[in-house]
């Protein structure tokens, strides 16, 4: 049976251990949650007290060009852009995934007229989904959201197809996209690609450019740790940026917003896709947070978070498996993300018997405990500490007790 020293080994080899100081988690607490809500950078505090007090407190409006607070969108896009394999000048940093999801696929539906199909797949995070009814329905073109099943999506790909809309990495299972193939078949097929990056970005080596991505979306609250409803980004391949036209028009992705012209004039780049004034506190918390990634080699980012995620199999094939709890989650390293996930009707209840234990996880409906790795700060150690208190809940049958069955209102 393989014991806790391995895991401390690993720890100890490990290139990317120094990481996880830069972060505030709780004592006694293992975090595996990263993948909905990152943890608390050490520095967030500070930075976001200076900007209040300082900035806001004592510059008040000088800040947006004393602080440069007006391109922090772009500034923070480029940092991000690093991370996902694109180009300075290719993301910005603004909204949710939601509006930016609108406000690309609206854009680049338009890029395709006479196609009528949105397609995308069942294991896509639902929100995406109502965001593409919603544009269809706003258009009112007659565009149809076409949903098959993940495996089916190549073969799906056809002359109607306008958008392939996708999430890299499904939030519930795990299962990672073949970013490059799908793209290359959409392309093929003159078809565009919309990826969600919220299951990826800060977790693996995402390499929009390298796929000849089109678009993307994604968060900056899981692995990017920028707080909770921390902004969004978005990214346009350079040779789109022209010819994509923000139908939400506002005036932060104007040419010239200070001259005050009664017609729109979209920018150049991709922060013509801009709308309103730039949420400065939010943004400098996601900007303290991407320091964590200063310096790090995303390459030995997925590198830890597969190893990860082989040594929980590895663990809970060896452990769990004989308590009825299945692994639901691809193997294979190129079809899967930073998390594993594994099935059980009490899913529920053996969640939060977890959390009383100290160890965090998630479920989703209906039958899923889902557990993420976060390669900045999760330790092979937590792995190891997680799925041996995972085993004594299922072989003392504690998580039957009715305290947690109760259904919580945010899971
Ligand atoms: C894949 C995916 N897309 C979109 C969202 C929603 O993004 P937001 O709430 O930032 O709009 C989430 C999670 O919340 C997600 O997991
Ligand atoms: N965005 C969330 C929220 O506001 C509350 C609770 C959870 C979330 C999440 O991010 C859920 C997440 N997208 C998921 O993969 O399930």
């Amino acid at each position: 049976m393989m014991d806790l020293n391995r895991a401390l080994e690993m720890d100890r080899s490990d290139p990317l251990a120094g990481t996880r100081a830069a972060f505030a988690l709780p004592e006694g607490v293992i975090y595996l949650d990263g993948n909905s809500l990152g943890a608390l950078p050490c520095n967030a505090a500070a930075r976001v007290a200076e900007v209040i007090s300082r900035q806001w407190g004592h510059d008040l409006i000088q800040s947006w060009n004393r602080h440069d607070w007006i391109s922090m969108p772009a500034r923070v896009g480029d940092r991000i852009a690093r991370l996902i394999g694109a180009d300075a000048g290719e993301v910005v940093a603004a909204d949710s995934t939601s509006v930016n999801l609108m406000k690309l696929l609206s854009a680049a539906l338009k890029l395709r007229p006479g196609r009528r199909t949105i397609l995308s797949d069942n294991g896509n995070f639902p929100n995406d989904l109502y965001i593409a009814q919603g544009v269809s329905a706003l258009l009112g073109e007659g565009h149809v959201l076409r949903i098959v099943d993940p495996d089916k999506v190549g073969d799906e790909i056809d002359g109607d197809t306008a958008i392939l809309m996708l999430t890299e990495v499904d939030y519930r299972s795990g299962r990672r996209h073949d970013m490059r193939a799908l793209t290359s078949r959409a392309h093929a097929a003159g078809a565009l690609v919309i990826w969600d990056l919220c299951h990826s970005a800060g977790a693996m080596d995402v390499d929009l450019n390298a796929a000849g991505a089109d678009m993307a979306v994604g968060c900056g609250y899981k692995y990017l740790n920028g707080g909770p409803g921390a902004p969004a980004f978005m990214f346009v391949a350079r040779r789109l940026q022209g010819d994509l036209k923000p139908a939400l028009s506002g005036w932060m992705g104007h040419d010239r917003p200070f001259d005050f012209d009664l017609d729109y004039r979209p920018a150049t780049g991709v922060v013509r896709n801009l709308a309103g004034t730039p949420p400065i506190i939010g943004l400098t918390a996601l900007d303290a947070a991407l320091d964590a990634f200063d310096g790090v080699d995303m390459r030995d980012v997925r590198r830890k978070s597969l190893a990860l995620g082989d040594l929980f199999i590895e663990l809970a094939r060896e452990r769990l498996a004989r308590h009825g709890l299945e692994i639901v989650t691809p193997e294979a390293h190129p079809t899967r993300g930073s998390q594993v996930s594994l099935r059980h009707p009490e899913a529920y209840a053996i969640v939060q018997a977890l959390i009383a234990e100290g160890v965090v996880g998630d479920f989703r409906m209906p039958d899923i405990a889902r557990f993420g790795f976060a390669p900045l700060y999760t330790s092979f150690a937590d792995i190891w500490h997680a799925i041996d208190r995972l085993e004594a809940i299922m072989a003392a049958g504690s998580f039957r007790e009715a305290r947690f069955r109760k259904r919580l209102a945010v899971t």
